[in-house]
C-alpha cells in the first residue's frame, strides 16, 4: 500500500530534493518534460512502476531496449539519475528509483503548466527488467479503441483513466514514422486516413514527406507544445489528433463525450489527469519487503 508522505522519518526533503533537481534539469531542456512523463508511463505498464526501465546492460536485452522503447528520449532517464544522486546525498539508500520517477513526473507536469497533485510513495524497485516482456503491454499508435481500453483496462484503469492520461500528448514530439501511414497508405481505399482533418494531413505531409529522414519529429499539439494544457482535446475534436490511437478517442461514443467535456472544461481535464495519474501509480508496485531499494538506478545491487 503506497502512501503520501512515506519517507517523512527517513528522509523527509525528499520531494524538496527531486524538484530542484528536476528544475535544474528543465532550466537547461524543455525535453525534460515530456521524456520524463513518457518514461513513467512506460515503466508502470511493463512489471509495474518498479524502475524496470531504468536498468541498462551491455547485452541490450532490458526494457529499454525494446522496439517501443528505443523512442524513449535520453533526458528522462537522466533526469532520474540526476535526482537520485542528489537524493543518496541526503538519504542513502533509502528511497527507491521508482518512487525518485513518479516524483519527477508529477513535478514535470506542474512545471509545465498542468495540474499539481499528492504523489503516493513507497514503491521499491523490482529485480527484472526484460526485453522481451515490452512487445503487448505498452499501446501501439495504431492500436483501435478496444484494444486501447482493454491494455489501460489490464491495469487497473479505466476508459476515462485512458482519455485523460492520453492528455499527455499535449506536450512533446512524435517522429514521422509514427504515423506516416495514415498520410500515405492508410488502406486499400483510402490514401490518407479519413478521420483526419485534410488541412492538417497536407501539414503533416508537408512536415513529413514520404520516406523522411526516420529522425525528424514534429510537435504533437502544434499550438502550445510546451504548455501542458487541454489543446490536445480540442485537436481532437477538430480531427487533428496526430496517431490513429488519439483520434480514436473523438471516434466512439463511449469516448466521446469524455473528449467534449475535456476540450472544454478545463477543470474536468486537470482534476481527472491528476486522479489518473495517481492510479497509473498504482499499478504493480512492489512495497513492503518485494525488491529492493536499489542504488544505482541503472543497475540491480
Ligand atoms: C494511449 C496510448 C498511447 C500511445 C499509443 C502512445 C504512443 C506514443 C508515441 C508513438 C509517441 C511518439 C514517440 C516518438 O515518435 O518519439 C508518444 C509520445 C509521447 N507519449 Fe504517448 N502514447 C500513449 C499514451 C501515453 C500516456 C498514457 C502518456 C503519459 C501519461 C504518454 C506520454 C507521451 C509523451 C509525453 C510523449 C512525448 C515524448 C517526447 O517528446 O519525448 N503517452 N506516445
Ligand atoms: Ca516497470
Ligand atoms: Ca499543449
Amino acid at each position: 500500500q503506497l502512501r503520501q508522505n512515506f519517507y517523512r522519518v527517513q528522509c523527509p526533503n525528499v520531494e524538496l530534493i527531486v524538484r530542484q533537481a528536476v528544475m535544474k534539469k528543465m532550466s537547461q531542456t524543455f525535453v525534460t518534460v515530456p521524456a520524463t512523463l513518457r518514461l513513467f508511463f512506460h515503466d508502470c505498464f511493463v512489471e509495474g512502476c518498479d524502475g524496470s526501465i531504468l536498468i541498462q546492460s551491455t547485452k541490450g536485452d532490458t526494457e529499454k531496449d525494446a522496439s517501443d522503447n528505443l523512442s524513449l528520449a535520453g533526458d528522462g532517464f537522466d533526469t532520474v539519475i540526476k535526482a537520485k544522486q542528489a537524493v543518496e546525498a541526503a538519504c542513502p539508500g533509502v528511497v527507491s528509483c521508482a518512487d525518485i520517477l513518479a516524483i519527477a513526473a508529477r513535478d514535470v507536469v506542474l512545471m509545465s503548466g498542468g495540474p499539481n497533485f499528492s504523489v503516493e510513495l513507497g514503491r521499491r524497485d523490482g529485480l527484472v527488467s526484460h526485453r522481451w516482456r515490452v512487445p503487448g503491454n505498452l499501446p501501439t499508435p495504431e492500436l483501435s479503441f478496444n484494444l486501447l481500453s482493454w491494455i489501460f483496462r489490464k491495469n487497473n484503469l479505466s476508459v476515462t483513466d485512458m482519455i485523460a492520461l492520453s492528455g499527455a500528448h499535449t506536450i512533446g514530439f512524435a517522429h514521422c514514422n509514427r504515423f506516416a501511414k495514415r498520410l500515405y497508405s492508410f488502406n486499400a481505399t483510402h490514401k490518407v486516413d479519413p478521420s483526419l482533418n485534410p488541412t492538417y494531413a497536407r501539414q503533416l505531409m508537408q512536415a513529413c514527406p514520404r520516406n523522411v529522414d526516420p529522425r525528424v519529429a514534429i510537435s504533437m499539439d502544434p499550438q502550445t507544445p510546451n504548455v501542458f494544457d487541454n489543446a490536445y482535446y480540442r485537436e481532437l475534436v477538430n480531427g487533428r489528433g496526430i496517431f490513429s490511437s488519439d483520434q480514436v478517442l473523438f471516434g466512439n461514443p463511449i469516448s466521446k463525450p469524455i473528449v467534449n467535456n475535456f476540450a472544454f472544461n478545463p477543470q474536468s481535464f486537470t482534476s481527472a489527469f491528476s486522479q489518473a495519474m495517481i492510479r497509473l501509480g498504482r499499478v504493480g508496485v512492489k512495497t513492503g519487503k518485494n525488491g529492493e531499494i536499489r542504488r544505482d538506478c541503472s543497475r540491480f545491487n
